[in-house]
């Protein structure tokens, strides 16, 4: 698929994007991940201690390398919307997206009037090249990729009327939020949840979008390839720190 946004270009070159969680809030760790070789990075504003700081001193931290970063907004709303656009993220995953109507609404806080309701501030945005780019207000939405995350039962209720939606450009499965709206809380290799995730990777795909999920494993990571997702998040930095450092201890104890 041709895109003005580099994610969704790339997604259409047919090779599977696995890409690492960025929990640590930190550019440090997020700038050792970037020349790691995966294809992309999502810093998390939902779950991590990130502010509109934390995550532009790790956007700009990456910026030098060949990876995508995507940015989860904490919830989907406009002020949210607006203020990680403005920073420079230009491919935004949006968590509980439930409805047609709140994937709709999401994709007009992506967007400058008349094409939507996107506060202006190019002038002073970095997203704009602070007021560099003469084209910016005119543009803007060709570069912006929106990724619905589909993460409870009604989500999975309305899947392919979000899929239809015009502006959203992926979907991604969120597994550990699927499992608790499904009734298997902390369970998301659950046979049940993984049945719904077959379900959702199949409507997903026959309407014609790339689908995304985070991954429970390596091993899991490897199967739902095959089964065909577009993108996988393989891991977290705080998983490999966490695990890492323990095994570590373990190794050197003998
Ligand atoms: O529901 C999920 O699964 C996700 O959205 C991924 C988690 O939120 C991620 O933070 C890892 O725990």
């Amino acid at each position: 698929m041709t895109s003005a946004n580099t994610f969704i270009a790339r997604l259409g070159e047919g090779q599977a994007l696995l890409g690492l969680w960025q929990a640590l809030a930190n550019p440090y760790t997020a700038e050792i991940c970037a020349g790691a070789g995966y294809d992309w990075l999502l810093f998390d504003g939902e779950h991590a201690p990130n502010t509109s700081q934390t995550l532009l001193a790790q956007l700009q931290a990456v910026a030098p390398y060949d990876v995508e970063p995507i940015a989860r907004v904490p919830v989907g709303e406009p002020v949210a919307i607006k203020q990680y656009l403005d920073i420079g993220f230009a491919t935004l995953l949006v968590p509980m997206v439930d409805s047609a109507a709140q994937a709709e609404a999401v994709v007009a806080a992506s967007r400058f009037p008349p094409l939507g309701v996107r506060g202006v501030a190019s002038a002073t945005s970095r997203a704009s090249g602070f007021g560099a780019r003469a084209d910016y207000l005119a543009r803007a939405h060709e570069r912006v990729a929106l990724i619905a995350q589909i993460e409870s039962r009604a989500g999975l209720d309305a899947i392919d009327a979000i899929a239809a939606v015009e502006g959203i450009d992926a979907l991604f499965i969120g597994p550990a939020d699927l499992a608790a709206s499904l009734g298997h809380l902390g369970q998301p290799g659950h046979p049940e949840v993984q049945d719904a995730v077959a379900h959702a990777l199949a409507r997903i795909t026959a309407a014609g979008k790339p689908a995304g999920i985070f991954a429970l494993s390596p091993e899991d990571a490897r199967a739902k390839i095959a089964d065909g997702f577009a993108f996988v998040s393989v891991g977290t930095d705080i998983g490999l720190l966490a695990k890492g450092s323990t095994a570590l201890l373990e190794q050197a104890k003998g």
